[in-house]
């Protein structure tokens, strides 16, 4: 039998209101089938254009054509909060540990953090592009994870639960994990609101933020900028490098089109407590009116530094602010019935120049717009259920989560620690031209293997890849133009109880004297590091275990420790 061709254009990415759907009852099924009887299935009509593939594989090109001593720096092992992050060369991995090492090189793009280095150079883009195939892929796993648990008369989230952190940094609840109350920050007594309120650890007070919040339409001038025009935002940063001026006046007209985000309703939170007695607009255009470099605004806890490069700067300056800020969020965040997806884009370099963008889901398609800037997308998947009454102000609501939601992820960035919690890797393959007679006895391009997650996504610009049947004898795989390879990995397999079926796979070396090279693209979707996988049908075939323990285990069994 060979691999089934389906076509997933009912689930297209091109089609954003889909996700609401029931899947239609034959794709289902015939994904089921592909999965139950093979392990493989092409997916046609998926959204995700050749042209796209093609970016991604030519600029991974580059980056392998270049001599090892510049690659080095981006090798596998050198990224400490990243560990299967970077580049693989040569002969360095055997999948089949039986052979001698494979004849390929990789990247993997396991990480998406802002401090991450990526290599430029030769290889220019590749950051970007590596990034917005990532999170095409992502989403299209989603889609897929989707339809399967509908194949399989699942409730429809019950893979997509433990799939929420895919390309997301870690944003740990260190609230959590810090002692009760107390302000152990600099900062007076006077900046401390309310009793009992859980003080965050020290990388918060260092952490600078450049919120500026303007309540009515204002334009700002400052010496060495030119004219920023802005439209009532809450979460707008202003960057402080002047090189980003272009991007910053980008920036608004963008918000301005998204609609704004007014912060009123975080101002009546503030007054019913009784901490603050005005607006922040007012307080802004204060500030903007002053002379002074530096401001104390203690009643809302916040402080205020002006300097010629930097528009405005506000320090989140007490603990006690930030989880106050933190509960106000998420009180506002659950005290709304939202229906939309909020998507929250924020670019963030060390030195923490940030823009914030809030949007509906939309913005997931603007995110695009975004890829040569460096944006780091944050999308809240927890939308609220339920849906607008005839009479809501949709605005009004929109505003209202959307500030909250910007809010909270403001603070979380601001105390979130630099690790990654799911494994999901976009990997770049490149097998160079083979030698047959310098090829070492048994050596494959890549050697027999299934693979460690959920489910993997395939792209391939050439023949070579073998899949086992269940007779045991393998088949070739053809490429087909337009459409992506999926497979279940070991972890979809032991999750449905082997129902469906992760194989084994491999990829010969070319015939003799045939020099093409060939080149893949293979996206490991991986469930979240904490989510416990146990069989979905409730039996026990396979004890439960966390995704991150089992990956860990893979790794090092495919990589020996460290
Ligand atoms: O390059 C290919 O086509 C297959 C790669 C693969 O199976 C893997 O890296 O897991
Ligand atoms: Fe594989």
């Amino acid at each position: 039998m060979s691999i089934p061709v389906v076509d997933f254009g009912a689930y297209s990415l091109d089609r954003k209101d889909v996700l609401l759907d029931e899947p239609t009852h034959s794709l289902s099924q015939e994904l089921r089938k592909a999965f139950v009887d093979v392990g493989f299935v092409f997916l046609t009509n998926t959204g995700v254009t050749q042209e796209e593939v093609d970016r991604a594989m030519e600029v991974s090109k580059k980056f392998f054509l270049q001599p090892d001593e510049l690659k080095r720096p981006f090798r596998r092992g050198n990224f400490a909060n990243s560990p299967n992050h970077g580049w693989v060369s040569l002969e360095t991995e055997s999948l089949n540990p039986r052979r001698p090492g494979d004849l390929k090189e990789a990247f993997n793009s396991s990480s998406l953090h802002p401090d991450i280095k990526w290599p430029s150079g030769a290889a220019l883009g590749f950051q970007e592009i590596q990034t917005s195939f990532f999170l095409r892929c992502k989403e299209l796993s989603l889609r897929v994870l989707r339809v399967m648990a509908h194949s399989l008369g699942l409730d429809p989230e019950v893979f997509l639960s433990a799939h929420r952190f895919i390309g997301c940094e870690v944003v740990r609840d260190v609230y959590a994990q810090v002692p009760e109350a107390g302000d152990h920050f600099h900062g007076s007594p006077s900046d401390v609101q309310g009793r009992g309120e859980v003080s965050a650890p020290s990388e918060v007070h260092d952490h600078l933020l450049g919120l500026l919040h303007v309540d009515k339409e204002v334009v700002l001038s400052a010496p060495t900028l030119q004219l920023f025009h802005l439209l009532p935002v809450v979460g707008l940063v202003v960057v402080s490098d002047p090189s980003h001026h272009s991007c910053v006046i980008r920036e608004t007209s963008r918000i301005r089109q998204l609609g704004c985000i007014a912060e009123q309703s975080c101002v009546s939170r503030v007054n019913r407590r009784g901490l603050s007695t005005q607006p922040w607009g007012e307080l802004v255009l204060r500030v903007m009116e002053e002379e002074e470099t530096s401001w104390i605004l203690t009643d809302c806890g916040l402080s205020v530094r002006k300097s010629r490069t930097q528009l405005h700067r506000v320090k989140l300056i007490s603990p006690s602010v930030v989880s106050f800020w933190t509960r106000v969020c998420e009180e506002m965040a659950s005290s709304v019935d939202l229906f939309l997806p909020i998507c929250i884009l924020v670019r963030v370099h060390s030195d923490v120049d940030a823009v914030l963008d809030v949007g509906h889901d939309q913005s997931l398609e603007a995110l695009h717009d975004y890829r040569g800037e460096g944006y780091r997308p944050i999308v809240i998947q927890a939308c609220h259920c339920g849906r607008f009454g005839d009479g809501d102000d949709h605005v009004a609501v929109f505003r209202q989560v959307g500030t909250a939601a910007c809010w909270r992820e403001v603070l979380k960035m601001s105390v979130s620690t630099s690790a990654d919690e799911n494994g999901t890797t976009l990997r770049s393959l490149y097998y160079p031209p083979v030698n047959s007679e310098k090829a070492k006895e048994g050596q494959l391009r890549c050697g027999e293997h299934s693979d460690y997650g959920s489910i993997t996504l395939l792209f391939q610009n050439n023949e070579g890849l073998q899949v086992r049947r269940r007779s045991g004898e393998f088949i070739c795989v053809p490429t087909i133009p337009g459409a992506i390879l999926i497979n279940i990995a070991d972890l979809m397999q032991r999750w449905t109880a082997d129902v469906f079926v992760s194989v084994l796979h491999r990829v010969l070396l070319p015939p003799a004297g045939d020099s093409s090279t060939r080149q893949s693209l293979a996206f490991f979707v991986h469930p979240d590091d904490e989510a416990l996988i146990t069989c979905c049908d409730g039996s026990n075939k396979y004890p439960p275990v966390t995704a991150g323990a089992y990956l860990i285990k893979r790794l090092s069994d495919t990589y020996g420790q460290g």
